[in-house]
C-alpha cells in the first residue's frame, strides 16, 4: 500500500460556462520515507494539488488516500509549508512556533514545549529574533519562521509548496539542507512543489513534472540516482546529475514549445454586435 496515493484526481473550479478544469487525471503514488518533487510552471495548479493532498480542498473526481484512508480534512500528520508564510502578526517568533507546537502536542508540559520551540527556532538560525514580531523581520526571516513552525509539529509527511522561492540563494541553500537533515534523521516522507529543477534534483528521489494547465496533469517521472548526502558543489561535475538535469529541462522546454504552438492558434470569434449601444 502506498503511503500517499492520488487516484484519477480532477479538480474543476466554477460551474457551467465559468467552469475551469485546472487538474485532470492526476495519478501519483508515494512510498513511506520517499522524497518526491513536482516541478511545474506558474499557474499550472501546484497549490491546488497541495491543497487537495492537505485536505483543504476536495477533488471534483478521484480520491486522495493517506495511509490507505481517504483524506477528508486537514491533519497534523501532514504538515504544509506554504509559499506565503502566514504568521500571526501580533505574536512573536517564539509564540508563533509555540502555538503550532501546543496544537500538535497538547499534552506536553510548558518546559517541553519551550524546548521544542527553542530547538526549531535555533535550527532556522533565528534565536536572536525569538521575541521579535513578524513586522520586524525580513521576508526571508518570516519564511524561516514558517519552516520552523511546520517542522516543529513533527508531521509524518512534509508537504512544501514552493517554500523557499522568495529567499536569497544562501538562505535558500541553508534551509534546503535543514529540511534534508530532518527528513534524513526522522525518515519522514516529503513532497516538494517547486519551479526550480536544480532544487528538485538536489533534494528529491524522484522528480515529476506537472504539465501546464488548464487540464494540467503529471508527466513522466525522472529518478534521481545520486547518492546522499549530496554535495551541491560536486553536483555540477556529476554525470548522473547532468544527464538527469538535461532530460528534465529538455522535457520542460518541449512543453514550452507545445504551449507556443497552442498560443499561435487563431480562433474565429462570432460576429456579434450589440442591439443597442449607449456611448
Ligand atoms: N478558488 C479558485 N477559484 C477559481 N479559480 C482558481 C481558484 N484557485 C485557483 N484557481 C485557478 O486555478 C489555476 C491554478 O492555480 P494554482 O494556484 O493552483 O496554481 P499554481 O501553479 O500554484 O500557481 P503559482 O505558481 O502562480 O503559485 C489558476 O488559473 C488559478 O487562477
Amino acid at each position: 500500500m502506498a503511503y500517499l496515493e492520488l487516484k484519477n484526481i480532477g479538480k474543476t473550479y466554477g460551474e457551467g460556462t465559468n467552469a475551469t478544469e485546472v487538474l485532470t487525471d492526476i495519478n501519483l503514488s508515494i512510498e513511506e520515507g520517499e522524497f518526491v518533487a513536482i516541478v511545474g510552471f506558474t499557474g499550472s495548479g501546484k497549490t491546488t494539488l497541495v491543497n487537495l493532498i492537505n485536505g483543504l480542498l476536495k477533488p471534483t473526481c478521484g480520491e486522495v488516500l493517506f495511509k490507505g484512508k481517504p483524506v477528508t480534512d486537514t491533519s497534523h500528520e501532514r504538515g504544509v509549508i506554504f509559499q506565503n508564510y502566514s504568521l500571526l502578526p501580533w505574536l512573536s517568533v517564539g509564540q508563533n512556533v509555540a502555538m503550532a507546537v501546543k496544537e500538535a502536542f497538547p499534552k506536553e508540559s510548558k518546559a517541553e514545549i519551550n524546548k521544542r520551540v527553542a530547538d526549531y527556532v535555533e535550527m532556522v538560525n533565528l534565536t536572536p529574533a525569538m521575541n521579535k514580531r513578524p513586522k520586524e523581520l525580513s521576508g526571508g526571516m518570516r519564511q524561516r519562521v514558517a519552516v520552523a513552525r511546520a517542522l516543529a509539529m513533527k508531521p509524518e509527511m512534509i508537504i512544501m509548496d514552493e517554500p523557499l522561492g522568495a529567499l536569497d540563494a544562501l538562505t535558500r541553500g541553508n534551509l534546503q539542507d535543514e529540511i534534508l537533515n530532518i527528513w534524513t534523521k526522522d525518515r519522514r516522507t516529503a513532497l516538494l512543489i517547486t519551479n526550480d529543477v536544480d532544487e528538485g534534483i538536489y533534494m528529491a528521489d524522484r522528480i515529476i513534472p506537472l504539465r501546464p494547465g488548464p487540464k494540467a496533469t503529471l508527466g513522466p517521472e525522472f529518478k534521481i540516482d545520486i547518492d546522499r548526502p549530496r554535495d551541491k558543489t560536486a553536483l555540477n561535475d556529476n554525470a548522473a546529475y547532468k544527464e538527469t538535469r538535461n532530460a528534465i529541462i529538455e522535457y520542460l522546454m518541449g512543453i514550452g514549445e507545445e504551449r507556443k504552438t497552442i498560443s499561435k492558434t487563431t480562433y474565429e470569434l462570432p460576429d456579434i454586435s450589440p442591439k443597442s449601444f449607449v456611448a
